[in-house]
């Protein structure tokens, strides 16, 4: 286990602001109750960086989100150790008859990840989903994400109705950490082959190793932004000891960079990740955005472009309310920087802080 990264200095909100593009883009088909991803963007030294927490997120939430921005546009990412990443695709809660139109974005893929237990729908709806990928792609790998939607007994009921489209793994079938550990035990004992990933449980917690230490999961599903930035998520499946699956968090081309450079890092890399996502958007920052080719994706920068940039800006009033919350996340980022070294508060100065240690998110 390698000690912690040690924190960076973080730029002052003047030099993030002054940079500062605002983006709304529309969804292609609504994804987790989404049908238009707003997009905070920041350009330094490094290149851009993106801060796009979901917009029910807290300040305390964001600002992790906000410390990956910065190390993308300020630091730039660690070293390498492949040239692309495998991923899958990505199937939102969508009826049988609009899996082939939602599948045929992402090109040829050996895996797809199909969103299961959404208010409002059945276990019906999710065989008939599932059912329809198993038609279309007989040999691939296929995982569902429930979303913590399911009680630990609603959970093993359904995976028993799923066992037969051979699942490669279940993301985060129930919310807490206690249910997923019951759950894991439970699919053990029965003998199924279906793993257990924690998606919330590591990017929503508190400790984001306590999902680990309590042999609750199998393998990790993480995100970059909500964790603090490529570095410290290395930092945790380093010190969780387990798989890890890099995901998106629905975020442009530009984010999407920060996943591609936290896989590339990865020693090892089991699983496809879950970085295929602007497929599901109906625009992207870039003029190349990062989709899958083949499967993968391109382990390289992004040119960003002006004229995306003008033609998705978000109205006034909203890319107001993104700067006010820019600075709120800021000062969020600041006070832990004063509690973990002691400093004075040192917001406002340019490059005095740290982006480490927010786990309180
Ligand atoms: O993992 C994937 O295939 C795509 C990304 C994805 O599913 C998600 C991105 C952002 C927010 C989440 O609701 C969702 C997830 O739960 O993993
Ligand atoms: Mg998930």
């Amino acid at each position: 286990m390698t000690p912690p990264h040690p924190a960076p200095p973080i730029p002052s909100l003047e030099e993030l602001a002054i940079s500062a593009r605002v983006v709304s883009i529309p969804m292609r088909v609504k994804f987790r109750g989404v049908l238009e991803r707003e997009s905070l963007l920041v350009r330094g030294p490094a290149g851009w960086g993106e801060f796009c927490p979901f917009l029910e997120y807290d300040d305390a939430e964001s600002a992790p989100w906000l410390a990956s921005a910065i190390e993308a546009a300020w630091f730039g990412f660690p070293s390498a150790v492949r040239t692309r990443v495998p991923v899958n695709a990505t199937v939102p809660a969508v009826g049988p008859d609009a899996v082939e139109g939602v599948l045929s974005r992402f090109g040829a893929v050996g895996a797809v990840k199909v969103k299961v237990a959404e208010k409002g729908q059945s276990l019906a709806d999710d065989v008939a989903r599932i059912g329809e990928v198993r038609r279309l792609l007989p040999d691939a790998d296929i995982k569902v994400d429930a979303n913590g939607g399911w009680e630990v007994g609603e959970a093993l009921v359904a995976l028993d109705a799923l066992s037969r489209f051979d699942l490669q793994y279940v993301e985060q079938p129930v919310a807490d950490i206690p249910g997923l550990r019951a759950v894991r035990l439970e699919l053990r004992r029965r003998g199924e082959s279906v793993l257990v990933a924690a998606d919330e449980s590591v990017r929503r917690q508190e400790d984001p190793l306590l999902v680990a230490r309590e042999d609750a999961a199998d393998l990790l599903v993480i995100k970059a932004p909500p964790l603090g930035g490529v570095r410290r998520a290395l930092d945790i499946i380093d010190r969780a000891g387990l798989p890890a699956v890099v995901s998106s968090a629905l975020d442009t081309s530009v984010g999407i960079r920060a996943g591609v450079a936290l896989a590339a890092a990865l020693p090892d890399l089991p699983y496809a990740c879950g970085l295929a996502t602007v497929s599901l958007m109906a625009g992207d920052v870039a003029d190349a955005p990062l989709v899958a080719q083949d499967g993968h994706l391109p382990v390289r920068d992004v040119a960003v472009s002006e004229e995306k940039l003008q033609r998705f800006a978000a109205a006034p009033a909203r890319r107001q309310w993104w700067l006010d919350r820019l600075g709120r996340a800021h000062a969020v980022l600041a006070g832990v920087e004063r509690d973990s070294f002691g400093r004075e508060n040192d917001t406002g100065k340019s490059h005095s802080g740290n982006t480490g240690s927010t786990g309180e998110r």
